[in-house]
């Protein structure tokens, strides 16, 4: 089992088992690009689950599967057989438009790339899903006003990104992932971009978030950044060929629990 200084620092417990309930489920899931000679399968039967509370690292050479595995628990990707379950939500059932909606309320991206818009301010940019949400203008930037707080950047917010250094963008890019009630947080090579000072903040700041309560996915290159999570999942081949401990099933939200009638818990939007 890998766990982090950090984390070991943060969690007494011996075991390192979240406790919180699953929020995040990949039952079985594999990925299949293009059919016959030249199909590559990309992901094959992997298990995953994620809690509230959690940061999981994924770490694997190049081509093992890692953005294919993000890509289906954020419902950005559907896959070829298995189930990814988010709350009580079966992304893998639901139409593309429900889908796309689950995604933006539900799971913030932080990509390596940040697709910042450069016309928009800090602010704007955070405050951008929102609006999309549905969410009025003026609410929207409170809220990307305080999302900007939560990662150091209160001062910046009606700057362009052109002037802003990199580490900054991806501040801004993480407030973006995590304004509203998001609660899932799928981060691809967040730090990559960023030299070893501004990743270690990076990842203070995705910590903290998770521990605040949301679940959180990490791909990395880095041990050392994959250290601040929990555990560490490991892919050659789009095969999961190491886990450190993935806990006992019994309080999974999924499953028989899926489409039953009532509020989920692990939602407040
Ligand atoms: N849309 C696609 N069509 C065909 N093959 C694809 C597609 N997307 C991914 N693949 C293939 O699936 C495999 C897994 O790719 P994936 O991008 O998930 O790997 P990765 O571990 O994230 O790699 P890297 O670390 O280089 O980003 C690779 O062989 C890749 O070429």
């Amino acid at each position: 089992m890998t766990r982090g200084r950090r984390a070991a620092e943060r969690e007494p417990s011996p075991d390192g088992a979240a406790t919180g309930p699953v929020l995040l489920a990949l039952a079985g899931v594999s990925r299949v690009h293009g059919t016959g000679p030249t199909a590559v399968h990309a992901l094959d039967d992997v298990d995953l689950r994620v809690r509230m509370g959690e940061l999981v690292a994924v770490m694997g050479p190049s081509g093992s599967g890692k953005s294919t595995l993000l890509n289906l628990a954020g419902g950005l990707d559907t896959p070829t057989s298995g189930r990814v379950t988010l709350g009580r939500d079966v992304l893998s059932d639901v139409s593309a438009t429900e889908r796309a909606a689950l995604r933006r309320r539900r799971v913030g991206y932080v990509f390596q790339d940040l697709n910042l818009i450069p016309a928009l301010t800090a602010a704007e940019n955070v405050a951008l899903p929102r609006e999309l949400d549905g969410v009025r203008a003026r609410a929207a930037r409170k809220e990307a006003l305080a999302a900007l707080d939560d990662v150091g950047l209160a001062d910046l917010a009606d700057r362009f990104p052109e002037e802003m250094s990199g580490g900054q963008q991806q501040r801004v890019a993480i407030a973006r992932a995590l304004v509203g009630p998001r609660r899932l947080v799928l981060a691809d090579e967040p730090t990559g971009a960023l030299d070893s000072h501004t990743g270690e903040a990076v990842m203070r700041l995705l910590r903290a978030r998770v521990d605040a309560g949301a679940a959180g996915l990490l791909v990395t290159h880095e041990p050392r950044f994959a250290a601040w999570a929990d555990r560490t999942v490991y892919l050659r081949d789009g095969v999961v060929v190491d886990a450190s401990r993935d806990d006992d099933a019994e309080d999974l939200l999924v499953g028989a629990a899926a489409g039953a009638a009532g509020e989920d818990p692990t939602w407040d939007d």
